[in-house]
C-alpha cells in the first residue's frame, strides 16, 4: 500500500487546499448542516418528548425512550444500509434521505399541533425518530463512500480531519448555541406566552427540519459529481440479498478490512468500558463528580488532539501501521487508568486514551475511504457504523451493570489488605483487549513486514520512515568494489568479470554514477567542473543526485540482472555516498544512509571489496588519466576522510567486506578477490579453483617463484581490519 501521507503544506495550507475543491467544499457544508441537524435533533426531540409530560419519572422515560429509539435502527438496518449506498446512485440516495428527514422532523412539532394527547405525541416522536435514524443509517455510508471520489487520495486524510472536527467538535457546540439562540429569539418575539407552535423545542425542530431541506437542495443541485460513478448498468448487478452477503464476505475475508473493523471495534469497546465505568472510577480515586467531568473532558480533548495533530506527528508512517499503533496506544492507556491511584496519572491516562482513539478513528476512516474499492465502500462503512454503535452500547451498558454490581471488594492477603474497586479489573481487561485488538490489526494489515516497527515510527517522526527491505533479489550475486580515487577498482572489476565469464557465469559489469543514459546525464552534473562563473553544486543536491542515479541504476540495471541470476559487479555503490557525501562533505551519515536505502529499496551487496590506498598515491595514479574531475579536485584532507570512512564501514560489518591493500600488484589483488568470490558461487567453485591454479602456474613460470608468494591473506597487510 502506498502510505496516504499528508503533503508538506502547513496544516492550514492543507485545509485550504482541500477546501479549494468545489465539490468537497459543498459536501463539507452539507455535512456541517446535516450534523448540526443531528445534534439539534437529538437535543430537541428528547427535550420535546420530555416537555409533553409533567412528572419527573415520566419525563425521564420519555427522554430515554427517544434516545433508545435513535440507537435501535443501527441494529435493525445497519447491515443492509450499505447495500443502498453501493447499489443506487449516491446523490439521489442522499437527497431522498434528506427529504425524508425534513418531512419527519417537521412532523414531530406538527403532531403536537394536531393533538393534545401526550402519549400520542410521544409515540409519534419515537416513530419519527426511528425513521429519521434509519434514514441516517443509509445517508451516512452514502456520504462516506462519496468523499474519496471527490478528492485526490493525498488530500483524503485532511478532508477526514475536517469532517471529524466538524461533526464532533464544531457542530455540537453550534447546535447548543443555536438552541439557546432560538429560545432567546422566541422569548424576544413572543414574550413568556409564546404560541404552541413556537415553543422553544418546537422551533428547534422546525429549524432542524429546514437544515435537511437545505442539504437535499445542495446535494441535488450543487454536487452532481457524486452521481455518475457507475459504469455498469443496474441490470448487470446481483440481487440485493446477494450484494448484502457479498458485503459480509468482503469484510470477513479481506485482511485489511478485517483488521480495520476489529481494530475499530476494539477501540470502541475500550472507550465504552471507560465511559461505562467512569463514574465509579472517579469514586475509586477518592474523587467526586468534578473528577468524573474532568476525566471526560480530558478524554474528548485527547480525541481532538489525536485527530488534529496525529498526521503531522507521525509524518509519512504507513497509515496501516499508524492505525494499529494508535489502538495499542489507546488500549495501553486504558491499562494506565486501571492501575492509576492518583488523579493526575488518571488524567494523563484519559488524555492518551483520547489521543489514541482519535488517531485510530482518523486513520481507520482514511484507510477505509482510500483503500476499499468504490463498489464495496458503502457496505464497509455501513458495517463499521453499525458495529461501533452496537459495541458502544453493549460495552457502556454491560460495564456499568458489572461495575454497579461488583462494587468495591476488600482483598485480604493476611499480612496486607486493601480495597479494590471492580472498575479496575474491568478496565485492565478492556486495556488488554484493546492492545490485542491493535496487535491483531497490525498483523492483518502490516504493509512493511520485516521493517522494525518502532524504528520505523521513530524514523517517521523524524521525517525519515524506513523502507521495506528487499535486500536480495532472487538468484544472482551482487559484488561491489569500493575505494578512493585510482585505487584500481575498474581494473579489478574487469579482472573478476573476465574470470567468472571464463567459468561460464553470466556477468553484468556496471558502475555508479552514470551506468544508464539518464545516469550519464547525472554524472555530468556531478563530475564536470562548472563552466566559468557556473554554479557550485551544493552538498545536499550532490547527495540527492548520487541517490537519484542509484535509484534508477538499481531499478533498471542491478535488480533485473540479479533476478535473471547474473553476477552483478558494480564499480561503487552505497558506501561511496557514505564516505564521500557523509565523511567527505560532512553531511550526517545516517541521513545519507537513509537516502540510499530509500533509493535502493534496501538492496545490499553480498560482498564489498574495498581497495584501500593512500589517497596521495591513488590521486597520482588517477592523475595519469588526465585532468582531475570535480571530486578528484577536492583536498587531500577530503580524500583522507573518505578513506577512513570506508575502513570504518568495513570494520563495522567484516563478514561482508574484503579489504585489500591496493598497493599490491594487479594480479595478486585479482587472485585475492577470486579466492573470496569462489565461496559466493558454490556451483562454480571447482572451475574457479582451476582458474586460480592456472593463474598460479603462469605466475610461477614468469617469476620462477612458488605460487602463493602473495597469498590472499598477505594482501591486506592489515589483517586485523579484514
Ligand atoms: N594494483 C595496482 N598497482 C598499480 N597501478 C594500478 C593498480 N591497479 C590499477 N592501477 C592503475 O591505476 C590507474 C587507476 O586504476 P583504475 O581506473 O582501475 O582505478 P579506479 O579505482 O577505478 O579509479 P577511479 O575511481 O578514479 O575511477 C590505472 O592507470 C591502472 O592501470
Ligand atoms: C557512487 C558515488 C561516487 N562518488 C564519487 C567518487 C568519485 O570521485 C566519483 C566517481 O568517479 P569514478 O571515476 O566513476 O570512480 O564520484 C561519490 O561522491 N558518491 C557516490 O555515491
Amino acid at each position: 500500500m502506498a502510505a496516504i501521507a499528508s503533503s508538506d503544506l502547513s496544516g492550514f495550507g492543507e485545509l485550504q487546499a482541500v477546501l479549494r475543491i468545489r465539490a468537497f467544499r459543498r459536501l463539507w457544508a452539507v455535512l456541517g448542516l446535516s450534523s448540526l441537524g443531528d445534534w439539534l435533533g437529538l437535543l430537541a426531540a428528547s427535550t420535546f418528548a420530555a416537555a409533553q409530560v409533567k412528572d419527573s419519572t415520566a419525563q425521564g422515560v420519555a427522554f430515554g425512550s427517544v434516545i433508545a429509539v435513535r440507537l435501535l435502527p443501527a441494529l435493525v438496518l445497519g447491515p443492509v444500509a450499505g447495500v443502498f449506498a453501493d447499489r443506487f446512485d449516491r446523490r439521489y440516495t442522499m437527497v431522498v434521505c434528506d427529504l425524508l428527514r425534513f418531512l419527519f422532523f417537521a412532523s414531530i412539532p406538527a403532531a403536537a399541533l394536531v393533538t393534545r394527547d401526550a402519549a400520542l405525541v410521544i409515540g409519534w416522536t419515537a416513530v419519527a425518530t426511528f425513521v429519521i435514524e434509519t434514514v441516517a443509517m443509509i445517508w451516512t455510508p452514502a456520504k462516506e463512500a462519496s468523499v474519496p471520489n471527490l478528492l485526490p487520495r493525498a488530500r483524503l486524510e485532511t478532508a477526514n480531519q475536517l469532517t471529524l472536527a466538524t461533526t464532533y467538535g464544531i457542530t455540537p457546540v453550534v447546535g447548543a448555541l443555536v438552541l439557546i439562540g432560538l429560545q432567546w429569539l422566541v422569548l424576544a418575539i413572543f414574550g413568556p406566552d409564546e404560541p404552541r407552535w413556537a415553543e422553544p423545542s418546537n422551533v428547534a425542530l422546525w429549524f432542524n427540519a429546514l437544515t435537511f431541506l437545505a442539504t437535499a437542495a445542495t446535494v441535488f443541485f450543487g454536487i452532481r459529481e457524486i452521481s455518475g460513478r457507475r459504469t455498469a448498468g443496474v441490470e448487470r448487478k446481483p440481487g440485493m440479498i446477494r450484494e448484502f452477503t457479498q458485503g459480509w464476505a468482503f469484510v470477513s475475508r479481506t485482511p485489511l478490512v478485517r483488521g480495520l473493523v476489529l481494530g475499530i471495534f476494539g477501540a470502541f469497546a475500550g472507550g465504552g468500558v471507560v465511559v461505562g465505568t467512569a463514574k465509579f472510577y472517579a469514586v475509586s480515586l477518592s474523587a467526586g463528580d468534578a473528577a468524573f467531568a474532568l476525566l471526560f473532558a480530558v478524554l474528548f480533548l485527547g480525541l481532538g488532539v489525536g485527530i488534529a495533530t496525529g498526521p503531522k506527528l507521525v509524518g509519512a508512517l504507513s497509515r496501516r501501521r499508524w492505525f494499529g499503533l494508535s489502538i495499542i496506544l489507546a488500549g495501553g492507556s486504558v491499562l494506565i487508568l486501571a492501575f492509576a491511584t492518583h488523579l493526575a496519572v488518571a488524567v494523563g491516562g484519559a488524555l492518551l486514551v483520547g489521543v489514541g482513539a482519535g488517531m485510530a478513528f482518523l486513520s481507520g476512516t482514511t484507510l477505509l475511504g482510500g483503500e476499499v474499492a468504490d463498489d464495496m465502500r458503502g457496505r464497509a462503512f455501513a458495517f463499521v457504523q453499525m458495529g461501533t454503535r452496537v459495541v458502544l452500547m453493549l460495552t457502556i451498558s454491560l460495564s456499568s451493570i458489572i461495575v454497579g454490581a461488583g462494587g468495591t471488594r476488600q482483598i485480604n492477603l493476611g499480612f496486607y489488605h486493601f480495597d479494590i474497586s471492580s472498575t479496575r479489573p474491568l478496565l485492565a481487561i478492556a486495556g488488554i483487549f484493546g492492545v490485542f485488538a491493535g496487535l491483531f490489526a497490525l498483523r492483518q494489515m502490516d504493509d512493511k513486514p520485516g521493517v522494525p516497527i518502532l524504528l520505523d515510527l521513530l524514523g517517521s517522526i523524524r521525517g525519515r520512515p524506513l523502507s521495506p527491505d528487499n535486500p536480495k533479489a532472487a538468484q544472482g550475486v551482487f559484488i561491489v568494489f569500493e575505494g578512493g580515487e585510482g585505487a584500481g577498482k575498474s581494473t579489478q572489476v574487469d579482472r573478476l568479470a573476465e574470470a567468472l565469464r571464463r567459468v561460464g557465469r553470466e556477468v553484468v559489469v556496471t558502475h555508479e554514477p552514470g551506468a544508464t543514459p539518464i545516469g550519464r546525464g547525472i554524472r555530468g552534473l556531478l563530475l564536470d567542473h562548472p563552466a566559468d562563473g557556473g554554479e557550485e553544486l551544493t552538498p545536499r543536491a550532490e547527495a540527492l543526485l548520487y541517490a537519484a542515479d542509484r535509484a534508477h541504476h538499481v531499478a533498471s540495471v542491478v535488480r533485473p540482472a540479479l533476478e535473471h541470476g547474473a553476477v552483478v559487479i558494480s564499480d561503487r555503490y552505497v558506501d561511496s555516498s557514505l564516505a564521500y557525501q557523509g565523511a567527505g562533505r560532512t553531511l550526517p551519515v545516517e541521513e545519507v544512509s537513509w537516502l540510499s536505502k530509500w533509493a535502493t529499496g534496501g538492496l545490499k551487496p553480498d560482498l564489498v571489496v574495498l581497495l584501500d590506498l593512500d589517497p596521495a598515491v591513488g590521486l597520482a595514479r588517477a592523475g595519469r588519466r588526465g585532468e582531475a574531475d570535480r571530486l578528484e579536485s577536492e583536498s587531500l584532507a577530503f580524500h583522507e576522510r573518505v578513506r577512513y570512512a570506508f575502513l570504518d564501514l568495513a570494520s563495522a560489518d567484516p563478514s561482508r567486506y574484503l579489504v585489500l591493500d591496493a598497493t599490491n600488484s594487479i594480479d595478486a589483488l585479482a587472485e585475492g578477490v577470486l579466492q573470496r568470490v569462489r565461496h559466493l558461487i558454490p556451483e562454480h567453485e571447482t572451475s574457479i579453483d582451476t582458474v586460480l591454479h592456472d593463474a598460479a602456474q603462469v605466475a610461477t613460470t614468469l617469476t620462477g617463484d612458488e605460487a602463493g608468494d602473495e597469498s590472499p591473506s598477505d594482501l591486506s597487510g592489515k589483517g586485523s581490519r579484514v
